[in-house]
């Protein structure tokens, strides 16, 4: 059942308690409440998916505003980012059943087949390579057809995926006016821009046509395509919204470790704690800022870090909470004619009347620029291994087939950070930085469960990642120059002019970079997984080291940021976990 108040709860024993109904949470509580024999419980911190402002976590172009100023956000900021001009930056976290995949942008990509190779080793256990993952990530989706029934024809490749998943996952059902551009250039500048028929398949690099998880033209979440079923069918599964769980708490000793197999909960910083049990274990899926906030106010962690926060240190876990990666980005803006088809008069709301036409059409039959997400093309490309910057700090990434950076297209105004003009036509351009070497960390700056952690991504803090994102700069700029662009991408916005003047100079980039640069979101790897015991957090089965009865399952175990959007990456692993979970219990 969904239960909204502790008092609600019929029992305070469960075989498995999920902390954290987001994307991975929901992924176990689902798989393991398949066995009728098992008791599952889930706690989330966040509220429904489906009640207050629910089209914003529901219809895929409001998607960007689920986290702005929203009920079904987290509200975070970063600590001053040193190369950014000391900028505090917002730091979106989902904060509604559902997680991260209720608020995210909906890109769907698993990775390139070098990064889960890489994880394979540095985990030291096969299951985690990409040629076994590849049936986690067809187990999670179910590919579909677009709503407005164009064809797909050499759009993707039906081989790699799924067809029975939780996932509603597909290419975009709503074609722009700039796709045949975009595909042009493909053809005109192609050793640089080649066309990749899906970037799904293991082989990442290329241009191809974006997937994302939607589902009849609405948000495949980890809450309508896992959570929501499972509770409505079964007995064995309950959830518990609006409340947080606060620490986990000691319980006795168990193969020589300490054993930790109850934790408190409470809606408030004043109401009484409550503490439940697992009889089994306690699954932490809270995410990669809160999975390690919940165990350092457990007294788990860097003993200094905990000092200081004024926890008493019980387990020392130094690499908790440190080694955060995230992906920078930076948008950047062309004009394009003023009789050019785009979703300006929605975005920038130019015209009253299209955000109201264009949800009469979503509302009536799920179609329409509100059933897409505003993009139909992303790249994933590598530094040249001639480049300067490979020649002189080497190869960064998980290997050859893995992305040093990545652009995408959308068809209008987009950005995060920028002022939002009022009038114009335009194209929009992301570039990220996809193996990026500054590491942050994230940590507890007080004994207070209700109060934010410190977050630092310490974004740019190498000349690598800054060499590569104005390489990355460089090469979006070559992609609009092509031949098919002619007459259509007409000259930069004003925030950019500077950067992309004919006779720009790195300097120009570098202050366009420490301007503008926000996250893409993805922050992982704050409680990684290492076959070596010194190092990282978890063992290859995902098992909290030095403490027996926890496990955790969500993006802070990756060992490194993959070179693509996580999500899809986060539901396989979650899918491989689910199967570790049961075999351990012989379920
Ligand atoms: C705005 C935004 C855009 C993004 N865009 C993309 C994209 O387009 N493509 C992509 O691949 N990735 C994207 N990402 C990243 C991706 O969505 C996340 O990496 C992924 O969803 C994280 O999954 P998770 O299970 O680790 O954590 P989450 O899904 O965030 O789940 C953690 C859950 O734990 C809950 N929780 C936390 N603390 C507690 C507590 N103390 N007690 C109880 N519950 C708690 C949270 O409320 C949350 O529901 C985006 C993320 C955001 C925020």
């Amino acid at each position: 059942a969904f239960y909204t108040d502790p008092s609600q709860l019929t029992k305070k024993t469960y075989d498995f308690i999920v902390v954290g109904g987001g994307t991975a949470g929901n992924v176990v509580a689902a798989r393991l409440s398949e066995n009728p024999s098992v008791s599952v419980l889930v706690v989330e911190a966040g509220v429904s998916n489906t009640g207050y402002r629910s089209e914003l976590v529901t219809i895929p172009f409001l998607g960007p505003q689920a986290s702005v100023n929203s009920p079904f956000d987290w509200n975070y900021t970063t600590v001053p980012q040193a190369a950014l001009n000391n900028q505090v930056l917002p730091y979106y976290r989902g904060y509604v059943l559902g997680g991260s995949s209720s608020t995210n942008f909906l890109t769907w990509t698993r990775g390139a087949k070098d990064d889960w190779d890489k994880y394979a080793t540095l985990i030291g256990d096969s299951s985690y390579s990409w040629n076994n993952m590849l049936k986690y990530f067809k187990k999670s989706e179910t590919w579909q057809h677009p709503v407005d029934g164009h064809s797909t024809a050499g759009q993707y490749n039906p081989a790699v995926h799924g067809t029975n998943g939780p996932i509603g996952v597909g290419v975009t059902p709503q074609l722009f006016p700039i796709d045949s551009r975009v595909i042009k250039t493909t053809q005109q500048l192609s050793s640089e821009f080649p066309f990749n028929l899906d970037q799904n398949s293991g082989k990442l690099l290329g241009v191809g046509w974006l997937q994302s998880d939607v589902k009849d033209g609405a948000r495949s979440s980890s809450a309508t395509g896992y959570l929501t079923p499972a509770v409505n069918s079964r007995k064995n599964i309950d959830v518990l919204i609006q409340t947080r769980v606060t620490k986990l708490v000691r319980t006795g000793t168990s193969g020589g470790l300490p054993e930790y197999k109850s934790l408190q909960i409470a809606q408030t910083p004043t109401s009484n704690p409550i503490t439940l049990t697992a009889k089994k274990e306690i699954i932490l899926s809270a995410g990669s800022i809160n999975s390690p906030q919940i165990l350092m106010l457990s007294g788990i962690g860097d003993p200094s870090t905990l000092k200081k926060a004024g926890v008493n240190a019980t387990v020392s876990v130094p690499d908790l909470g440190k080694n955060l990666q995230d992906h920078p980005l930076i948008f950047a803006q062309w004009h394009v004619p003023d009789n050019a088809s785009t979703f300006d008069p929605i975005s920038l709301n130019e015209d009253p009347n299209a955000l109201t036409n264009a949800l009469a059409q979503w509302t009536a039959n799920r179609t329409g620029v509100l059933s897409s997400i505003g993009s139909n093309h992303i790249g994933f490309f590598r530094l040249p291994d001639n480049s300067p910057v490979i020649k002189k700090y080497g190869d960064k990434s998980a290997g050859p087939g893995s992305a040093h950076y990545e652009l995408a297209w959308q068809n209008g105004f987009v950005s995060v950070g920028q002022p939002f003009p009022t009038s114009g036509k335009y194209i929009s351009n992301i570039h990220v930085l996809n193996a990026p070497t500054s590491r942050g960390y994230i940590a507890i700056n007080s004994a207070d469960p209700f109060k934010a952690p410190t977050i630092d991504p310490n974004f740019f803090s190498t000349d690598f990642d800054l060499q590569t994102m104005i390489y990355a700069v460089r090469s979006a700029q070559r992609f609009i120059r092509a031949q098919a662009w002619s007459g259509y991408a007409l000259s930069a916005y004003s925030d950019s002019a500077a950067m992309f003047a004919p006779n720009s100079t790195d300097a120009d980039v570098i202050a366009y970079i420490r301007k503008w640069t926000q996250s893409i979101k993805h922050p992982m790897c704050t409680a990684a997984a290492n076959k070596d015991s010194s190092k990282g957090v978890v063992d290859a089965n995902l098992k909290v080291r030095k403490i027996s009865g926890v496990r955790i399952v969500d993006a802070s175990v990756f060992p490194f940021i993959p070179s693509s959007h996580p999500v899809a990456g986060i539901y396989g692993l979650a899918e491989l976990a689910s199967d570790k979970i049961k075999s351990a219990y012989g379920l």
